[in-house]
């Protein structure tokens, strides 16, 4: 593990709140046990800044190079929802959270506010998107053609919906590479960081600082 001073992500220069955010993690299933490690990672990281339970939806897809279609999807479905042109779009889909303890990613279905006088989920577009892969080095170019593709559309889907998108694809030559960044590391080198904890420092606060930038506000 390199000298964290040196190299790694330092705390944020201000504590933002999470408690009015509503943010949607979509992961890819390949190498599951590597994405629960991560997903599980960013989802504490996002609670233990205010960002409430409820107001995390969870998709998932099969593999990172869904990701960019998901996410502008899943951008597209928030802003629906907020303009009460639909009823809740949220469905229920197979993803690893139902594998983690005291995590429910399934909301209800009945129809929901984002009036803060109410309880329930938020209905107003996401604050921020945590798209979550893990692509390892396999004998072929596919990798280098999937990573490259995925990076590209995942800060296109950004820059052109306003909406912050963390690069949360982990692009690893072997297996322990990964492992090491999902935190569950098995070599000498110990369990390693979970970068999602980082993704989630970072959507909370991308979230806060745009929710000023779009208002003109610096
Ligand atoms: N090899 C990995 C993949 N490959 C699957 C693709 O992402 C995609 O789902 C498929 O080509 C169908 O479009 N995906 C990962 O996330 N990680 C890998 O290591
Ligand atoms: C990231 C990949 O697509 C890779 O795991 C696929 O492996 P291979 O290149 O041996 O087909």
């Amino acid at each position: 593990m390199s000298d964290p001073t040196i190299k790694g992500l330092p705390p944020p220069p201000t504590k933002f709140d999470g408690s009015n955010f509503r943010i949607a993690i979509v992961h890819a299933r390949w190498n599951d046990a590597i994405i629960k490690s991560l997903v599980e990672g960013t989802i504490n990281k996002l609670k233990e800044q205010g960002v409430k339970q409820e107001n995390i939806v969870v998709k998932s897809v099969p593999g990172s190079y869904e990701l960019p279609f998901a996410t502008k999807q899943l951008i597209e479905a928030g802003k629906i929802q907020s303009s009460n042109a639909a009823p809740s779009m949220i469905a229920s889909t197979t993803n690893l959270l139902s594998l983690i303890d005291n995590t429910t990613s399934q909301p209800s279905t009945e129809k929901k506010t984002d009036n803060a006088s109410n309880s329930g989920p938020l209905t107003k577009p996401f604050d921020a998107i945590i798209p979550i892969g893990c692509l390892i080095k396999g004998s072929t170019m596919h990798f280098e053609y999937i990573c490259d593709a995925v990076t590209h559309g995942l800060m296109k889907v950004q820059l052109e919906t306003g909406t912050p998108v963390i690069f949360g694809v982990l692009t690893a030559l072997n297996d322990d590479q990964a492992l090491e960044r999902a935190g569950i590391g098995r070599t000498e080198k110990g369990k390693g960081h979970n970068h999602g904890e980082d993704w989630g420092l970072a959507a909370v606060e991308l979230a806060a600082q745009n929710q000023d930038w779009s208002k003109g506000i610096l």
